[in-house]
């Protein structure tokens, strides 16, 4: 048995992705900012909902089956985009898109991606969301609207929570540049990763695929992420710019990093389709709540159409009933199948894929639900955490 077949859940993968990378790359997927409450918070906040069980239902033949962004999803998991991808396997976002294609599941490709849009396009024919980030340089997401309608994108996603570099400390601490670069304290840790560093320091590219041939802030030579960020993202993107994308992309389009309900109808009201609810991973706004904890309140102001999608700090099946019962359309995920793709690449995210829809069907059937769509309130209780039912 493969070592990744041994790992039973994301916190397995977790370790093997650990034991895979150089530390300051592990960090870089691993860490969020400031004290990483928000990071923390959005696992445990999980914990905190009790699922609530019908018995005898007939739970021999489950429906699973959803649509997100206006596709069919085999079940209501979505990969949520992640930029650098290359930096964790040579594979990169194909490798993520074809195990999430076998799935039968959406992946999203981010602007920072490493991949070609136009080539995860050819090589993915599932449905498929690019996600934007607005840069100064205006032109470039006129033109990502019209490279995404060419190659067949179903949906964007517009992400809103970072005007600037959230803190990660973690990355100040071991240098992390783009690309990446030895530094005195990360060459030890490099030097025992001698499959990853050795490609990676050598020759295997960094290329931001999707804005390299506007924005060339890398050609003078590594620079942190921090100063990237500053210096290429847009802190005057507002609402004006939602309702300009809106008009133009005149499809599908999700709000990434909508934490309220006010938000989120004003998200609606200026012509998306949906929203994200995600504090990034813990990454951006630290002390920003959970996203499990705001979806009753968003569903209830948006109402049934729009999707409303749960992002951040899913690590089991159960997680995604426990946000489904809450009002969410699906739940997006992004360190569990980075860990995967660190740890085995597209087998290692195939794994996890597997791990996780056993644990979403498992935990529907024990719940007694037969039909997704028979989840409700009334199968979730709010007991925070202290009560003697948690560890
Ligand atoms: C390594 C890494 C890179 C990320 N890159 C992006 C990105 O380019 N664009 C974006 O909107 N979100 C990005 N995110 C945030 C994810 O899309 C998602 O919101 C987050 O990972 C969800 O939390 P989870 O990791 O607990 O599942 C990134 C997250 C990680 C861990
Ligand atoms: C390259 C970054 C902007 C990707 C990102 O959003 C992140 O690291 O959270």
């Amino acid at each position: 048995m493969k070592r990744v077949e041994r790992a039973h859940n994301v916190a397995d993968l977790r370790l093997l992705a650990r034991s895979r990378l150089p530390r300051p790359i592990f960090d870089y997927i691993d860490g969020g900012a400031d004290d990483e409450v928000s990071l923390r918070r959005n696992v445990t906040a999980f914990k905190d909902y009790e699922l609530v069980p019908d018995v005898l239902n007939d739970v021999s033949d489950v429906r699973t089956e959803t649509t997100i962004f206006g596709q069919p999803s085999r079940w209501p998991l979505m990969l949520s985009p992640t930029g650098l991808t290359r930096m964790f396997h040579g594979h990169a976002e194909l490798a993520v898109a074809r195990a999430a294609a076998r799935h039968g599941l959406l992946y999203s490709l981010s602007t920072m991606g490493t991949t070609r849009l136009e080539d995860l396009a050819q090589a993915f024919a599932r449905p498929k969301v690019f996600q934007i980030y607005i840069f100064k340089d205006r032109g470039l997401t006129a033109e990502f609207v019209a490279r995404c309608r060419e190659a067949g994108f179903h949906g964007l996603a517009l992400t809103v929570d970072t005007p600037v570099a959230g803190n990660r400390e973690r990355d100040r601490v071991s240098g992390l540049s783009l690309p990446p670069k030895l530094t005195l304290r990360s060459m030890f840790s490099f030097a025992l990763h001698p499959s990853w560093s050795i490609p990676a320091l050598t020759g295997s590219k960094f290329d931001l695929a999707n804005v390299s041939h506007k924005v060339d802030a890398l050609a003078a030579g590594p620079m942190s992420l921090f100063d990237y960020i500053g210096g290429q993202f847009d802190r005057s993107v507002s609402w004006r710019d939602v309702e300009w994308l809106a008009r133009e992309w005149n499809g599908p389009l999700a709000i990434k990093g909508v934490m309220t309900p006010e938000d989120a109808h004003r998200s609606i009201a200026s012509g998306a389709t949906g929203v994200m609810i995600s504090n990034h991973g813990g990454r951006q706004l630290d002390g920003a709540p959970a996203p499990i904890d705001q979806i009753a309140a968003v569903r209830d102001t948006v109402g049934d159409a729009p999707d409303v999608i749960c992002d951040g700090g899913i690590r089991r099946g159960s997680d995604v009933v426990k946000a489904l019962a809450l009002g969410a359309t699906a739940c997006s995920i992004g360190r569990p199948y980075l860990y995967g793709l660190a740890a085995a690449g597209e087998t290692g995210v195939d794994h996890l894929l597997t791990l996780m829809r056993q644990e979403f069907e498992r935990t529907l059937m024990l719940a007694g639900i037969n039909d997704i769509a028979a989840l409700s309130r009334r199968h979730v209780r709010h007991r925070p955490r202290g009560s003697a039912l948690h560890r």
